[in-house]
């Protein structure tokens, strides 16, 4: 009895719990999944620094040049009427109120600094001015009360970056469940953290069946190349997993003692999911004592996936996810089931960038439905409508090439197509 989409998909996200918690350097777990919020072990930044290379101010102007505070330095504390010449990036020195960036003022000859250009080219700034000066209004006429205002003194905080502006120490930044990226690596670290607690990344056996596959070269005679594993083993790299991939004859004591000796978390074969006279997956599953979880799924292409859950222990459950041979078709196994549950195996909780596995999209097209299942359509996304392609029979991988997702065509009943126009979901591939 084949389960419904929707279902199946429930299920092997429902199935799995989440890997042990591990702590690894920063240079380790890039793909892996936070096991904790991330806070900030320190003010963001730490301390109140310049944005922009000038001079640190106190009070109004002109001011006396003191010195000199580049990034990394410390200063001593400078009075009203006083100034040093500061860096983008440097700590500010107590007392400073404000940053007058270089291409806005100028030293004269008796190192005092003035608002605005020197009038001896000597005294100009070594960056050359911008094109609307500091207190020129929008529409490009210098005011003199704007001048002379800005004389007086600069809005107090002008190119401070505060302490604590980004983060304050403690405060939540990411949640549990995200996904770390470079782009967290680089806040972590920036916040203080040298390792970070993650889920241990999932382990997959990658069984991929048939004696008609050859692994290099031309195909020849009867034989044909293997699509699924240079296809799955680099998705499952982009997912984070730690994959190793064995070619399977079509033998059942083969296929039965690779899935028996796999420590992995998670076995996908691919092929003899069907009833044909060398398709073992169901005979072996079943000599393990495995359960079936999902046998056969309402889908169009895939129907013949199945999950089942075997050996393992309550904490530490280990499955295996039958995908069926057409490529077409196991990729939407790929996406029905085995994707779910990599990411529950995870941690991911759907938060973070990236995290979320689909969208939904108006058709730019119709498409035709199946009375019964639900069809899972290779779609180009242009102009926000998912356009479906061509070439997108059960044993094509052409249109899925060129596709930006799989679009869900709910079953259709009495109904032979949905519109163009039709909001659809839309799953990442
Ligand atoms: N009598 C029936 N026959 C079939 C049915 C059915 O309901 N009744 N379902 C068809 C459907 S739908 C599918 S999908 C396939 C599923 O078959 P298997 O999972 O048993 O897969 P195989 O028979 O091993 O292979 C099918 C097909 O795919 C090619 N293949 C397999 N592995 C790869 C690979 N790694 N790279 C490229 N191509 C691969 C294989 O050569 C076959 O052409 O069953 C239908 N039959
Ligand atoms: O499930 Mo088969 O999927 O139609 O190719």
């Amino acid at each position: 009895m084949s389960t419904s989409w929707p279902e199946a998909r429930r299920i092997a996200a429902g199935a799995a719990i989440p890997l042990p918690v591990t702590r690894v350097p920063l240079a380790e777990a890039c793909g892996a999944v936070l096991a904790e919020s991330l806070s900030a072990l320190v003010d963001l930044p730490p301390f109140a620094t310049s944005a922009m290379d000038g001079w640190a101010v106190a009070g109004p102007g002109p001011w006396k040049v003191t010195g000199q505070v580049l990034a990394g330095q410390e200063s001593s504390r400078i009075a009203d009427g006083e100034a040093v010449e500061i860096a983008t990036g440097a700590r500010m020195p107590s007392g400073a109120e404000a940053v007058l960036r270089r291409e806005r003022g100028f030293v004269d000859p008796h190192e005092r600094l003035h608002v605005g250009e020197g009038e001896d080219p000597h005294s100009r700034p070594a960056v050359p001015a911008p094109q609307r000066r500091y207190g020129e209004s929008a529409a490009g006429s210098v005011t003199t009360r704007a001048l002379r205002g800005t004389e007086l003194g600069l809005p107090i905080g002008t190119d401070i970056r505060p302490q604590g502006q980004e983060s304050r120490r403690g405060e939540t930044m990411l949640s549990t469940g995200t996904r770390v990226t470079p782009a967290v690596l680089g806040l972590a670290a920036a916040a203080g953290y040298d390792d970070l607690p993650v889920h241990e990344p999932p382990r997959v056996t990658l069984l991929v069946i048939g004696d008609e596959l050859a692994a290099s070269g031309l195909p020849d005679g009867a034989r044909v190349r293997d699509a699924l594993g240079p296809m799955f083993g680099a998705w499952l790299a982009q997912l984070g997993v730690r994959t190793t991939l064995a070619r399977v004859a079509d033998d059942a004591g083969d296929l039965l003692a690779a899935v028996a000796s796999s420590p992995a978390d998670l076995v996908i074969t691919t092929g003899g999911t069907a009833r044909g006279p060398v398709d073992h997956v169901h005979r072996v599953l079943s000599e393990l004592g495995a359960r079936l979880l999902v046998d056969g799924v309402a889908v169009r292409p895939g129907h013949p996936m199945l999950l089942a859950q075997h050996g393992g222990t309550r904490h530490h459950r280990r499955f295996v996810a039958g995908l069926p041979g057409n490529p077409l078709a196991a990729v939407a196994g790929f996406v029905t089931l085995v994707r779910p549950l990599l990411r529950r195996l995870s941690g991911l909780d759907g938060g973070g960038a990236g995290a979320a596995a689909s969208h939904f999209l108006p058709l730019g097209d119709a498409v035709r439905t199946h009375p019964t299942d639900t069809r899972l359509v290779p779609v180009s996304v242009t102009d926000a409508c998912a356009a479906p392609l061509r070439f997108t029979g059960p044993a094509m991988l052409r249109g899925l090439a060129l596709a930006d997702g799989l679009a869900v065509v709910p079953p259709g009943g009495g109904v032979v197509a949905l519109g163009a126009g039709q909001r659809v979901e839309v799953l990442a591939v």
